[in-house]
């Protein structure tokens, strides 16, 4: 078997790899941007497959291409009429307007019981309070709505002309245990009224169908798919004891592990990984785009905005930044804003605001870290990943700041390598071992990291009680 392509649909892009079934390298790569926005429309996901599957020459690969798999953005509510038709645009893992509906839900059962249910807490991010939402505020399209998909599982539909899931993207609609690996239809009746035709969920080395010759190949199968993280993890080949720190459009902090971890703070998200296993994962609202803000703020680019970072004092001066732009989903703060807070003649200078915005998206990531290890999970050494990481200034800070040893591996999109491993499996039965390298390593240096950790912490329970 010679290659197998893997799929990267997230937030702000699509990104396909043509990839050496045997070693893991990448033959051939290409990507095609989706529009910012936090609600789109499902056939945009699909063109933008097909620009980046030509940009990558995969056609012109034909038999030589074995297997493909797709993972994606987690949580879109990709909800379809009787003739699989949009009902409205998919709202994605981003769009808040459901944070009504998700307080309700909690308020209704109790955190405790949803971790029972299924190991998450609502917040706005999830399938499900997207479903209440519609039901509250669109009833004409939610009685329109005949099935419901995930972004992934819709791709897998453009490739296949079959509707499947996995465990790990199920485990993040709200609806799927990941515990007892089924669904709750119960949640679906109570929350959004009645129970929609949902995809099966596959194993994960289970083949999902063959890709229509449509897409220029010749009988490859397609894997059963993925959540975006759980495609990171695969890619890394991640271990217990590693935690990955993916600083993309969300920032995430996970680990995998073989038992499943109870948050009923719902900080920690109960999820599936996609080898069979847990996939304990924190997600931000606010992460890359923090730095790319403050580039607009400060009308430099993101080069220059690293290049001003690794100027300043490592402090920042005392310069500190709550990146909560957006609102923010860990912690759970929908209606938050973002705090610039230690002004001083002698600090504002736009140095220590390049820092402080690097510092920012650091303290968040390095809380979700805490959170992690308070509820046992082993934390080692962190792996650093997504599009953020190729800041300098970011990685040379983060060991300070999260305390831990941190290991940049090679750049790669390493959600579409998971999935092309995943590719591999599905054709093969065998899971590939591929070579995971590492770019850079750092260790924690001094005391300045612990600084302003203090002081970060102290200002976020100050303005917000958390
Ligand atoms: N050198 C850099 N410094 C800081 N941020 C960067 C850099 N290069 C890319 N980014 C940011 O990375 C993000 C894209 O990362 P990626 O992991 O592809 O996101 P996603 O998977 O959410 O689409 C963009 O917001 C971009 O601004
Ligand atoms: O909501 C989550 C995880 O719970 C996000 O990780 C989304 O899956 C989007 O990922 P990116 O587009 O940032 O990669």
């Amino acid at each position: 078997m010679r290659c197998v392509v893997g799929v990267d649909s997230s937030t702000q892009s699509c990104k396909v790899l043509a990839v050496d079934a045997g070693t893991g390298r990448v033959v051939a790569a290409s990507s095609a941007a989706h529009p910012d926005g936090t609600a789109i429309d499902p056939h945009i996901w699909t063109s933008a497959l097909h620009q980046a599957w030509d940009g990558a020459g995969i056609p012109a690969l034909g038999a030589e291409v074995a297997a493909v798999s797709v993972a994606a953005q987690q949580h879109g509510m990709v909800a379809l009429d009787a003739a699989n038709e949009p009902v409205s645009d998919a709202l994605l893992w981003n769009d808040i307007r459901s944070a009504d509906d998700a307080q309700s839900m909690r308020d209704d059962l109790g955190a405790g019981a949803w971790v029972d249910a299924v190991n998450v807490v609502p917040v706005a991010s999830f399938t499900l309070t997207k479903l209440a939402w519609l039901a509250r505020c669109r009833p004409a399209a939610a009685a329109r709505v005949a099935r419901v998909v995930l972004p992934h599982d819709w791709l897998n539909f453009q490739l296949t002309g079959r509707f499947t899931t996995d465990r790990s993207d199920a485990s993040g609609t709200g609806y799927f245990s990941p515990v007892t690996d089924s669904y709750r239809p119960a949640l679906l009746q109570r929350f959004f009224g009645r129970v929609p035709a949902l995809p099966v969920v596959l194993g994960p080395s289970a083949q999902a169908g063959t890709v229509l010759p449509a897409w220029g190949l010749a009988n490859a199968v397609l894997g059963a798919g993925a959540g975006d993280n759980a495609g990171a993890a695969l890619g890394l080949g991640l271990q217990p004891g590693e935690i990955v720190v993916s600083i993309g459009t969300s920032g995430t902090v996970f680990s995998t592990s073989s038992v499943p971890t109870r948050d009923p703070s719902g900080q920690i998200a109960g999820f599936a990984d996609a080898t069979g296993n847990h996939l304990p994962l924190l997600a931000m609202l606010n992460s890359a785009r923090v730095m790319a803000a403050a580039a607009q703020m400060l009308q430099i680019d993101l080069p220059s905005l690293d290049a001003l970072a690794l100027t300043a004092d490592p402090a920042a001066q005392g310069l500190l930044l709550l990146p909560y732009l957006d609102g923010e989903r860990t912690p759970n703060l929908p209606a938050a804003h973002g705090s610039l807070l230690g002004l001083s003649r002698a600090n504002m200078t736009a140095e220590n605001v390049a820092r402080a915005s690097v510092l920012g998206v650091l303290n968040s990531l390095a809380d979700a870290i805490d959170r992690m290890k308070e509820h046992g999970v082993p934390a080692e050494r962190v792996l650093l990943i997504g599009g953020g990481a190729k800041s300098r200034s970011l990685r040379q800070a983060a060991a300070s700041v999260f305390g831990l040893p941190v290991e940049v591996p090679v750049a790669n999109e390493y959600v579409a390598l998971g999935a092309a491993r995943q590719a591999v499996w599905a054709a093969t039965g065998e899971l590939p071992v591929w070579e995971r390298r590492i770019e850079a390593s750092f260790e924690p240096d001094g005391g300045w990291g612990a600084e302003v950790r203090g002081r970060y912490i102290q200002a976020r329970q100050t303005i917000y009680g958390v």
